[in-house]
């Protein structure tokens, strides 16, 4: 094969700039909402654009609308740049990395979520990203369920709350392999959430019961359990069923509630004409 024409690559550059020019312009167009969204909102306290319900539902429309060879991991880290840039630009926001098993892993999370737009940094411990939540309205937290800091023991749900798990888009092959949970401020408008975190004491052959009700393990040791349980799901009905199989749950502590992550099994392939024939 030939090399391209030197014309039929200027024409594609023309292409790539004419529409990179239309994406460019388009974003300053978003931009020019913000002050009304702030005006709308009322967005004046650090921290308080945030709209999880809301996002869940954009990156659950830019899933169905994909299409094409271009990776669906580079859309969504695009679109969570915007969306975090936008957020940070109606009320400015830090972000506490908490502990970890494997900190380079969860500070990519941090980074593919939050792009760069938002100042991130590591805490010395998950008791002090806490005792910074707690005192400074404008930061949020990145909490591993898997972090030896056993953050949740310090956590009710009552002054501070989960609002998001990461990652939104589940996929095999997804560049950020890590997980963990958002935690900041009560939200002046409590998100539409279907998973609610849970701890509680549980005993005897408890797996199965939560099984049963799709609910996940996401920490155990000994018998105190965090567990992501659809918000269908009352406790009183759990435990009617562990009592048939002599388990037991405990009063249940809400530590907070998200958006279902989206469980992406992969793209269909495009048919070519080739694969008509
Ligand atoms: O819809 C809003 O309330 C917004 O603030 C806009 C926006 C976005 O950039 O699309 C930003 C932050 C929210 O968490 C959700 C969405």
């Amino acid at each position: 094969m030939s090399a391209m024409a030197p014309d039929a690559l200027a024409k594609i550059r023309q292409r790539i700039d004419d529409i990179d020019e239309e994406v460019h312009r388009l974003l300053i167009e978003r931009s020019a909402v913000i002050d009304e969204l702030i005006h709308i909102k009322g967005t004046s306290a650090p921290g308080a654009a945030f709209r999880p319900d809301r996002e869940a539902h954009m990156m659950r429309a830019l899933v169905m609308r994909h299409e094409g060879i271009l990776p669906l991991a580079t859309v969504e880290h695009i679109w969570r740049e915007v969306i975090s840039t936008f957020t940070a630009m109606q009320a400015p926001f830090r972000i506490l990395i908490g502990q970890s098993t494997d900190p380079a892993a969860l500070q990519d999370l941090v980074r593919f979520q939050f792009g760069f737009s938002v100042p991130a940094e590591a805490a010395a411990s998950d008791a002090d990203a806490l005792a910074a939540l707690r005192r400074d309205g404008d930061l949020i937290a990145i909490l591993s369920p898997h972090s030896p800091g056993r953050w949740w023991r310090d956590f009710d749900g009552e002054d501070l709350q989960i609002f998001a798990r990461l990652p939104f888009i589940i996929a095999p092959n997804h560049p950020v392999q890590a997980e963990a949970y958002v935690a900041g401020p009560k939200l002046s408008v409590p998100p539409e959430a279907d998973i609610r975190l849970w701890r509680m004491q549980a005993t005897g052959a408890f797996e199965k019961t939560l099984s049963a009700f799709n609910a996940r393990i996401v920490t155990r040791e000994d018998d105190e359990i965090l567990v992501e349980i659809s918000g269908a799901i009352s406790h009183a009905a759990l435990c009617a069923e562990a009592a048939k199989r002599g388990a037991t749950f405990s009063e249940p502590v809400e530590l907070g509630s998200f958006a279902a992550p989206i469980h992406f099994v992969g793209q269909e392939e495009e048919q070519t004409e080739e694969d008509q024939v």
